[in-house]
């Protein structure tokens, strides 16, 4: 689908952000970018979504064509919503933006309000709202134009842990349905563990992308239970505690993986 080809960004005041950040998206993949606070992992995720240009390497879109508006959806870690708009209105909002009318947009925004579980709320205001129905409000904003990209930046960070293990697991099951490819950017290892197929972890400013791992685990609500997660967890905790930074090893600890990790699949970049 996509190819990152040595990306840079140094930002005017001089911060560079990223530096020779490669990767290769396909068509469905589901890739958690995984690093520490300020790596540059939402400056990447704006490159991808056209929001921000690089100073150096290139982008490739398959096909040469970077996608049209409505084929990237964008999900931010508030849920950004119009406060005096309904749930309804905030769904349908790209799509009054590229022009489509209320009457013609009305079955496309139900159903995306349908796919997150919110179909009794098209009328309520985000303040009627908890907020992981904020955040669901948001999904069905992002996926109304049914994008083939979906870009996601710490959507759950802010959610207590039971309402994000019910919208990952709703996260993993519209992934599952729509074919869709996300790149999903997270702090945690745990929810990347759980939702990515390739787990991609990054140094700390200037980000590069180092490692990769390939998950094994199928993609359902009952992984978290499989003793494969946590060996997974075990071998990205292990991953991340090898990356070099200036002052050493990015993680105190620099010990061996434990024996039961090596479930995932490990692929060092250059
Ligand atoms: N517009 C900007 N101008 C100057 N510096 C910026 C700008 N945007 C981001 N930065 C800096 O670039 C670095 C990377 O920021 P970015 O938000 O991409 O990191 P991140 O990995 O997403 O961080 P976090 O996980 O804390 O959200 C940080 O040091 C940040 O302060």
């Amino acid at each position: 689908m996509l190819t990152l080809e040595r990306l840079g960004r140094r930002f005017p005041n001089g911060t560079e952000a990223l530096r020779d950040a490669s990767l290769r998206l396909q068509q469905g993949d589901f890739v958690a970018l995984l690093g520490p606070s300020g790596c540059g992992k939402s400056t990447l995720l704006r490159l991808i979504a056209g929001l921000d240009a690089p100073d150096a390497g290139r982008i490739h879109w398959d096909g040469g064509q970077a996608p049209a508006p409505g084929e990237i959806g964008f999900v931010f870690q508030d849920a950004t919503l119009l406060p005096w708009a309904s749930a309804a209105e905030n769904v349908f909002l790209p799509l009054r933006l590229r022009g489509v009318a209320r009457g013609t947009a009305g079955p496309a925004v139900q159903a995306a309000l349908a796919r997150v579980g919110l179909d009794g709320f098209a009328a309520a205001l985000p303040r009627e709202l908890s907020g992981g129905m904020r955040m669901r409000v948001s999904i069905a904003r992002a996926l109304v134009s049914r994008p083939r990209l979906l870009l996601m930046d710490e959507p759950f960070a802010a959610l207590d842990e039971f309402t994000r293990h019910g919208l990952q697991e709703d996260l993993l099951a519209l992934w599952r349905e729509l074919s869709c490819s996300v790149v999903f950017v997270t702090h945690s290892i745990y929810e990347a563990c759980f939702l990515a197929r390739r787990i991609v972890l990054m140094t700390p400013r200037p980000g590069r992308i180092v490692t990769e791992i390939e998950s094994r685990l199928t993609a359902s609500p009952e992984a978290r239970l499989d003793p494969a997660y946590a060996a997974l967890v075990a071998d990205v905790t292990h991953a991340l505690q090898q990356i070099p930074t200036a002052e050493g090893p990015l993680a105190p600890s620099h010990a061996a993986a434990p024996a039961w990790a090596g479930q995932g699949w490990r692929q060092d970049r250059p």
